[in-house]
């Protein structure tokens, strides 16, 4: 299954285009739904005051409830654009963003009202189209789970925890802000709160967990589920970094920690630890996936901030106005999944 976001977050809609799609999937509208509602926008004082509904319509590729196995185009109207907060974002480069980037590789031709297409808006489709790819791998029995690891540098419960034991993450999707310890989850809300009320930003960590891949999938070299998932990580704005398994933990690990022991139990080949995160040469070998990203500081803050005017090239200044989240991570879980979901259909050949 391949896909195409198209759309800008000021245009008429944003939407997504999936080749592939296996004919006679059932469309699940609820759970599609559902889906969308964990990431839309305005839903709390944590998030971006935006309010969009962000419901999807169907323009082809789903007869009867059921995928037709041509194209399939799903659109999500914009309502609530505020354009004229982007007015200064014509000249004046928001630093961390993507207006001066942007300006020059599409030769100033580019729609910067609400940051156009480098919006995180656009990770709406990417959450309609990974519901999708999410009903194609239920068929498989292959789950794919997130919750926040750490914001502002709070950490929710070690990792090694739901390396070792997935399941302690099944019901988190279902809350409003998908952490294990509500405890430490209020500690990160108190953080972006904080930061938000001194008009500053924080980010955090992701970590996702991928059961019910069996071994021997993947390849090795530029194509290995470290690739791919790398890959559609990267699609989504404000990911700067990964890690799998124990990740850059492991540089300070010595091989016998660090290897992941087999064992024969229960018809089951296994590994007592998952350091790897279920990965060896680019292939799975029968342990969960498990990897973590990095979401940076939203980088439209209220803050005064040194700047240049990209026409004129002067030094400037800009306090950034309008509507932002003060933290991406917690609406990110979802956006961080369905790519996760879209990967491993790749992955898989799906
Ligand atoms: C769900 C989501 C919401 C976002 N909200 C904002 C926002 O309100 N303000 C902002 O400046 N960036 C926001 N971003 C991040 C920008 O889109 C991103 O930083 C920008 O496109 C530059 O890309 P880069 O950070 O990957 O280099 C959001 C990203 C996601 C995934
Ligand atoms: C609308 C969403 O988030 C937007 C992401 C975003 C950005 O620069 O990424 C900037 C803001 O856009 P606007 O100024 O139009 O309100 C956020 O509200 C969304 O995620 O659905």
């Amino acid at each position: 299954m391949k896909h195409m976001i198209f759309g800008e977050s000021h245009g008429p809609a944003i939407g997504v285009v999936l080749e592939g799609v296996k004919p006679g999937l059932v469309i699940d509208m609820d759970f599609i739904t559902g889906e969308m509602d964990r990431r839309k926008p305005g839903q709390n004082d944590l998030s971006t005051p935006r309010k969009e509904a962000d419901s999807v319509k169907i323009l082809s590729g789903v007869f009867e409830g059921k995928a037709t196995g041509t194209p399939l185009c799903g659109i999500i109207e914009n309502s609530d654009t505020r354009s004229r907060d982007y007015e200064p974002m014509k000249v004046l480069a928001r630093p961390g963003h993507a207006d001066y980037s942007g300006y020059i590789r599409y030769q100033g031709y580019n729609d910067h009202r609400g940051s156009g297409h480098f919006s995180g808006r656009i990770t709406a489709p990417l959450v309609f189209a990974g519901a999708v790819a999410k009903l194609v791998l239920k068929e498989s029995g292959v789950t794919v789970m997130a919750r926040i690891r750490e914001i502002a540098g709070i950490e929710d419960i070690p990792s090694r925890l739901t390396e070792e034991d997935p399941s302690i993450l099944e019901g988190v999707a279902g809350k409003g802000f998908p952490v294990i310890d509500d405890t430490r989850g209020e500690l990160m809300k108190e953080a972006i709160r904080k930061a938000k009320d001194e008009h500053d930003s924080v980010g955090g960590i992701i970590e996702c967990v991928i059961s019910g891949i069996p071994a021997g999938k993947g390849t090795p070299g530029r194509d290995s589920v470290e690739s791919v998932l790398s890959l559609n990580m990267f699609a989504v704005p404000a990911v700067k970094g990964i890690e799998f398994g124990t990740g850059f933990d492991l540089a300070r690990m010595r091989g016998s920690k660090a290897n992941d022991p087999f064992q024969y139990r229960d018809g089951m080949v296994m590994t007592t630890t998952n350091n790897n995160g279920g990965i060896n040469g680019g292939i799975t070998n029968g342990m969960p996936v498990v990897f973590s990203v990095v979401i940076k500081p939203t980088s439209s803050i209220g803050l005064p901030q040194k700047t240049m005017n990209m026409r004129t090239l002067e030094d400037s200044d800009i306090a950034i106005e309008g509507r932002h989240d003060p933290c991406i991570v917690h609406r990110a879980v979802p956006v961080i999944e369905a790519a996760a979901a879209l990967a491993i259909c790749e992955v898989l050949g799906l």
